[in-house]
């Protein structure tokens, strides 16, 4: 299913959480959301799954406005920590009424999930441990087989086992059943290879919306002395620096074509790459007047 955000303000009494964004995403693909604490992620997401009215803007799935329309709530499952469940439910009838809710939900592969996850479909919602908790929502989430899935930190508290098994369960499900996924997190170096483009928010607004592997490619660091990194550096966005003696190493934002590096390698600089989870960091932790 394709989203098409317009201008979309989501606010809490006077604060803005999400701050007049605009973003399309394309069906069929994995989309991985990023974002600081209160960056206003669980906020967009709901807006684009409906659990929330937005304070202005609109929010249209393939081209019908989302709020309160059931057509795009029966094609839509939105996970979050909370699992909308109250903690008496037995999760066997919390699976019989997604079961219900959901047109393209698949029984087998529910309970196929639940073995993986060895999760006990008898218990009810307290007796699950957090990382179980986390589990049974994937279980909901990648059961129901809506085109839009969307997955809010649906890994918390789950072991490195149960969060390797998540991955590999989606990403076969998902070549199997193309959909489109939203999977927001923190664990970006983790799970950098699910995602086929990466969304940054950085204090209610999205800051990146690119192509993983042009991410990947965004970014470089240079060090070498003072001088000649100064040099080049010179007219390009610092992200970072650090200087120790006469040597100083920066992290410049944007691509450096492969001739420039060759120049530079002849006047003593070396480069390097920067991952996600640097650039995200950089990105994200300037102040306020320098980010806008
Ligand atoms: N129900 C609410 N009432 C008042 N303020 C809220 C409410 N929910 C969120 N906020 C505020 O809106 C902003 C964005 O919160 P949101 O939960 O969307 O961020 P997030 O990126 O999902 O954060 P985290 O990574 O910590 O889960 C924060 O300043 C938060 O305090």
């Amino acid at each position: 299913m394709s989203i098409e955000i317009r201008d979309l303000t989501v606010r809490y009494g006077r604060t803005v959480a999400v701050d007049s964004v605009g973003l399309d995403l394309a069906g069929g693909k994995i989309y991985g959301l990023l974002g600081r604490n209160g960056s206003g992620k669980t906020s967009l997401l709901s807006a684009i799954a409906s659990y929330r009215k937005p304070s202005a803007g609109v929010v249209l799935i393939d081209g019908e406005e989302a709020y309160e329309n059931p057509r795009v709530a029966r094609r839509t499952c939105f996970i979050r920590d909370t699992l909308d469940l109250s903690d008496s439910d037995r999760l066997r009838s919390a699976l019989d009424l997604a079961a219900r809710l959901r047109p393209t939900w698949d029984q087998p592969y529910a309970e196929k999930l639940l073995d993986v996850f060895q999760i006990d479909p008898g218990k009810r919602v307290s007796a699950l441990s957090r990382g179980q908790r986390s589990a049974f929502g994937v279980v909901l989430g990648l059961a129901a087989r809506t085109p839009l899935t969307i997955l809010d930190e649906s890994y918390l508290g789950m072991d490195a086992v149960a969060r390797t098994l998540f991955y590999r369960e989606l990403l076969a499900d998902y070549l199997e059943h193309p959909r489109t996924i939203i999977l927001s997190t923190h664990l970006i170096e983790e799970v950098a290879d699910l995602f086929e483009r990466v969304i940054i928010m950085d204090r209610g607004r999205v800051i990146v919306h690119d192509e993983t592997d042009a991410l990947r490619g965004r970014g470089v660091t240079v060090t070498g002395p003072y001088e000649a990194v100064t040099a080049f550096a010179a007219g390009r966005v610092i992200l970072g620096e650090q200087t120790l003696g006469g040597v100083r190493a920066v992290t410049l934002d944007g691509h450096v074509d492969p001739g420039e590096i060759e120049r530079g390698e002849a006047a003593g600089l070396s480069f390097g790459p920067i991952g996600i989870q640097d650039l995200f960091v950089h990105l994200t932790s300037q102040p306020l007047e320098a980010s806008r």
